[in-house]
């Protein structure tokens, strides 16, 4: 991939999740500037040796693509700091969760070319997911360019509906969250039985990375049979997928992302 001047506004998080996925993938830490207003999260990026400003529009000037990686409510703020950046030979690409095309647009009018990106924290790990929207008007050179970007910390998945960009935050820019709470939920439960802390994670990570993997190395088998190849008639899986299901699991998760999805749809109309 060519490595194009970088600048990521906002620190956060997700920008360090992506910056640092990038660094380890070999990306030049010279072409990258991180702008944030908060001196510890710039500390955290000079360490790694990228630059940094606490100045939006100096970043945002430097930069052949600007990343906005504030949180939405910071968007229009942050657009009103760089009004005076000209935007009309720059690529602009916002992993902002439920900030629409049209109002980034509005937001900042000089912008020619925007590609829509929900990533997820993974991406530290290289094992990021990130779900990419272009409005029709973004030139193939642009979309490969996100791609390649988004590619070296992860896998991306296009949508062609920017209304689909909800239901890809739910499904994987928050859903690590859910896995989270999986396997704390699971830690409570172990160290309640009486395992120790490091018996209790060593047992619930190597678990849960072993099931992603199986699911990623059999495509063609469906979550349901992997499920059941677990699934002793009479066994002990299946007394813990009784109380699963007793307690509603399935429309628990169901519940959960449609909460996710209605979320993003409100800050759409409010940000
Ligand atoms: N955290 C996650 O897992 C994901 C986050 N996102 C999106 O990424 C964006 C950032 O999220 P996080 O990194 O979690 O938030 P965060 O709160 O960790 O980071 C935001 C950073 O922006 C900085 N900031 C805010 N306004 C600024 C300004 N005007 N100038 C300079 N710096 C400014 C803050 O100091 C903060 O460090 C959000 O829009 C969120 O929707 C998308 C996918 C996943
Ligand atoms: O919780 C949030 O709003 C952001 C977007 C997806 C993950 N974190």
């Amino acid at each position: 991939m060519s490595h194009k001047f970088l600048s990521f506004i906002g620190g956060g998080n997700m920008a360090q999740a992506i910056v640092f996925g990038l660094l380890k993938q070999g990306y030049p830490a010279d072409k990258i500037t991180v702008c944030d207003r908060n001196q510890a999260k710039r500390e955290l990026f000079t360490a790694q040796g990228v630059r940094v400003t606490p100045n939006a529009q100096t970043a945002a000037e430097q930069a052949e693509i600007v990343v906005l990686a504030v949180k939405p409510q910071g968007a229009a703020e942050l657009a009103q700091t760089i009004s005076a950046v000209n935007f009309s030979d720059k690529f602009l690409i916002s992993i902002m969760a439920a900030i629409s095309v049209k109002k980034l647009t509005a937001l900042f009018p000089t912008v020619r070319h925007i590609v829509r990106v929900m990533p997820n924290t993974p991406a530290l790990v290289s094992a990021g997911m990130s779900g990419l929207f272009a409005p029709p008007s973004v030139p193939d050179e642009l979309k490969r360019q996100a791609e390649s970007l988004l590619k070296a910390v992860g896998k991306i998945c296009w949508v062609e509906n920017e209304s689909d960009m909800h239901s890809v935050t739910a499904a994987s820019g928050s859903s690590p969250a859910y896995f989270f709470l999986f396997m704390e939920a699971m830690q409570q439960a172990l160290l309640a039985m009486g395992l120790n802390n490091q018996q209790a994670r060593e047992l619930i990570q190597q678990s849960a990375l072993g099931a992603a993997k199986m699911a990623i190395e059999n495509p063609q088998t469906p979550f349901t049979v992997l499920r059941e190849n677990v699934t002793s008639k009479g066994g002990t899986t299946a007394a813990a997928l009784v109380v699963f299901n007793e307690r509603q699991f399935a429309q628990t998760v169901q519940l959960a992302m449609q909460a996710c999805v209605a979320r993003s749809q409100e800050m759409e109309k409010l940000f």
